[in-house]
């Protein structure tokens, strides 16, 4: 098939990227919050929407299953009616949902407002197998039947309802600590989930389903006591920044000797990344409107890192990171535990003239879960190497943004193919990249 022209940027690199842009709310935790709307026959208001994909495929998912919904881009503000739900066509559903991991949440809502729910096949970013064992288990202990054979799919019912159950994840998953914060809620009786994730969106999604009326308590431990309550009614609620899209520009300015002031990020969900941003030499200024990143000049500073969950180091943060630390003097250490598989885009930068190395063992102070099972889950990145332009294929998203900082960074022209991905969370990078003065068409 005929490459889209629109899907290739072609990027004259070398230029350090200046000026101030501005990052809305959390790819991670708004198309959550319009799921959570299902949960009540009412209206919801979310605002510091940012014009990402993700937020149309979730709009058009929710569409199929009968509820309003508007979208305003230009002011950020979705308005979400579901008074009425119906069951969607399996087959359209199966058409927008392989671009994002969301339509999975909508199990537990379904379930509560019609009985039962089909899972479609699902999308979201090739970084490792991303099973979702956790989700099947949880929706089976809160007394959901769980039909694999099913012609159209997964399918989950509950003839005697769901209930409150104890539940213990593995591992703290996101997506299984949101089904269970879904499903849990309008459930009867009370549940109790430990093991559970506490990442900052997920606490945002804590403080929507409170304003909607359920009972949700969280103990250090990171368990999650929710008492089910009968109904729920429509929220309106602000939503947090993208920490992600915030630390992706912080680090496409290391890496282009840039200076970017990131309005509307926020210190809180970021400490565990400004501390890396300072030991690698970065430097940046908090402000009451947002943050300011840049590079001081002189070298760059190695560092080893792994990733975690919250509060560690997010896996999310880590690509963008790597094109940075291809910059630094000497050697970097970046040991993945949350994905098996997400250094795949590393061979392009390495093709461009950077020199890492990629190990099957745990890099790091702990071994992970993908210790001694053949998964090349640790990096090590030895610089400064010069980086210069070439043709490159985005393999996800955030792997993308990568490519495009190291394509900024580098001397030379470079195409990068595939650009639309990155428009599942990077709302208008394009014109982003414009108001800090980068050279592309
Ligand atoms: C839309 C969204 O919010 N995506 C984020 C979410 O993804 P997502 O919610 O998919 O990520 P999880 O936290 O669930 O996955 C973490 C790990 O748990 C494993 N796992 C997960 C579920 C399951 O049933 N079985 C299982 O083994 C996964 O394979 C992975 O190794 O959290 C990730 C970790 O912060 C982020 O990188 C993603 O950006
Ligand atoms: C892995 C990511 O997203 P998703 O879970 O939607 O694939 C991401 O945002 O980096």
């Amino acid at each position: 098939m005929a490459e889209n022209p629109d899907d290739v940027l072609h990027v004259e690199g070398g230029k350090p990227l200046a000026g101030t842009i501005k990052v809305r709310g959390a790819k991670n935790f708004v198309s959550k919050a319009m799921v959570a709307a299902l949960l009540a026959p009412g209206k919801s208001v979310l605002k510091n929407v940012p014009e990402i994909r993700d937020v149309h495929v979730v709009s058009d998912l929710l569409r199929l299953h009968g509820v309003d919904v508007d979208v305003d881009g230009e002011k950020g503000i979705v308005t979400i009616d579901a008074s009425h739900v119906q069951l969607a066509d399996v087959a359209d559903v199966d058409t927008l949902s392989g671009s994002s991991r969301i339509p999975i949440l909508f199990s537990g809502p379904l379930v509560h407002r019609l009985g039962e729910a089909f899972i479609p096949a699902l999308g979201g970013c090739a970084i490792g197998g991303r099973p979702i064992d956790f989700h099947l288990e949880t929706l089976r202990k809160l007394g959901a039947t769980v039909d694999k054979e099913h012609k159209d799919g997964i399918h989950i019912t509950a003839p005697n309802g769901l209930h409150g159950a104890k539940i213990h994840l593995p591992y703290p998953s996101v997506g299984a600590t949101e089904q269970t914060l879904l499903a849990a809620v309008l459930a009867e009786g009370k549940t109790e989930l430990s093991g559970a994730a506490t990442e900052p969106e997920i606490m945002d999604l804590v403080c929507v389903l409170q304003k909607m009326g359920a009972i949700i308590s969280v103990d250090v431990d990171r368990t999650f006591r929710i008492e089910g309550v009968k109904e729920l009614q429509g929220y309106t609620h602000t939503s947090l920044t993208d920490r992600i899209e915030a630390a992706s520009w912080a680090s496409a300015a290391l890496a282009t000797h840039g200076d970017i002031f990131v309005k509307g990020a926020t210190q809180p969900e970021m400490i565990t990344f400004l501390n890396v941003f300072r030991k690698v030499g970065g430097k940046f200024e908090v402000t009451d409107k947002g943050i300011r990143f840049w590079h001081p000049g002189g070298d760059l500073k190695p560092v080893a890192i792994e990733t975690d969950v919250h509060p560690g180091f997010m896996t999310d943060w880590q690509q963008p990171l790597v094109v940075a630390l291809t910059q630094a003097n000497g050697l970097s250490i970046v040991h993945e535990t949350v994905y098996e598989n997400r250094f795949g885009f590393t061979k392009p930068l390495v093709e461009m003239g950077a020199t890492i190395q990629l190990y099957r063992e745990c890099l790091g102070s702990l071994p992970c879960r993908f210790r001694q099972r053949n998964y090349k889950h640790s990096a090590v990145i030895f610089g400064p190497t010069p980086l210069t332009g070439r043709d490159i294929d985005v393999p996800d998203l955030r792997g993308g943004f990568s490519h495009l900082i190291a394509a900024l960074a580098a001397s030379g022209p470079s195409d990068v193919h595939g650009i639309s991905l990155i428009d599942r969370g990077y709302a208008d990078f394009r014109g982003k990249l414009e108001a800090l003065g980068a050279d592309f068409d």
